[in-house]
């Protein structure tokens, strides 16, 4: 299975990080994600997040600390999620694609649902 490679921004503000409910259409569908999305060929991983906290936030990280990479291989998919924190932004965050979002206390991540492949950022960021 080829592995499709994610840009994806734990923007975090004191101790709240927003995060956003993925489209039912969308694979992992109903789960809520850390924002973020497909970078595309050629493009390096800081101008992929800052893409999409464009397109689906409307934000312009001005900070960016790479956290961690994970390959989780889902039934369907195999992904490569190439986790950054985003400590600092332009803007106001809103949901540009419809989808609803939420600052929720680190350690309220648990409560939400997220796709398998999240377990192990969040218990990153609780500890
Ligand atoms: N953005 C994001 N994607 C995640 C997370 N966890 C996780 O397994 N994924 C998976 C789901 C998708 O298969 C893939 C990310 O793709 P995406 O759907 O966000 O991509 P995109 O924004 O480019 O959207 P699209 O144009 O394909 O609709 O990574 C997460 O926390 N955030
Ligand atoms: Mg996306």
């Amino acid at each position: 299975m080829k592995i499709v490679r994610v840009a994806v921004a734990v923007v975090i503000i004191a101790d709240r990080v927003l995060i956003a409910k993925r489209a039912t259409h969308q694979h992992q569908g109903g789960l809520w994600e850390f924002p973020g999305g497909k970078i595309e060929a050629g493009e390096e991983l800081e101008s992929a997040l800052k893409r999409e906290c464009k397109e689906e936030l409307d934000i312009v990280p001005s900070i960016i600390k790479p956290l961690t990479v994970i390959e989780h291989t889902y039934p369907d998919k195999a992904v490569q999620l190439n986790v950054c924190i985003v400590p600092d932004y332009l803007g106001v965050p809103l949901g540009r694609e419809g989808q609803p979002l939420q600052w929720c206390r680190l350690e309220k991540l648990s409560s939400y649902e997220f796709p398998e492949a999240n377990k192990s950022i969040i218990e990153l960021l609780q500890n």
